[in-house]
């Protein structure tokens, strides 16, 4: 079990980013703002999507993390702690997501 959390990776990226290092993959991301850092969240999950069609199981793992990191990148430049997103995901527990559907699919 990994004892590394997304609240470490999350720390880190908003200590590279304000670093503004050109060394920085993290602090090039949102110099170039949400447009191209939202762009390589789409490429990486569209890679992610690619490993997990062709059964590639190293692929999977390894294409997740580059999406995980970037979406945490994304969160960061729309300024939305990774918290907000486990508290909604929090809220949504003990509801199936089948019901949930259901019920946004109510007519009136
Ligand atoms: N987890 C990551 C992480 N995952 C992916 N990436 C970078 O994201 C970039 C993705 O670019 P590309 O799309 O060109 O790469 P690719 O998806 O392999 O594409 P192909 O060349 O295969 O088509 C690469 O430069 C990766 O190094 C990451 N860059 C940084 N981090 C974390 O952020 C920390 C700080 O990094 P810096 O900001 O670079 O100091 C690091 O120590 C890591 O913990």
């Amino acid at each position: 079990m990994a004892s590394f959390t997304l609240s470490d990776l999350e720390a880190t990226i908003r200590e590279r980013a304000r670093s503004g290092d050109a060394d920085s993959w993290t602090a090039r991301l949102f110099a170039k703002g949400m447009d191209k850092a939202a762009q390589k969240l789409g490429e990486e999950a569209v890679e992610t999507v690619i490993a997990a069609v062709t059964k590639d199981r190293d692929g999977i793992v390894s294409e997740s993390a580059d999406l995980i990191y970037h979406l945490l990148v994304v969160l960061g430049i729309a300024n939305v702690p990774f918290d907000e997103v486990l508290a909604e995901l929090e809220r949504r527990t003990g509801q199936s997501g089948v019901a949930e559907k259901a019920s946004r699919n109510q007519p009136g």
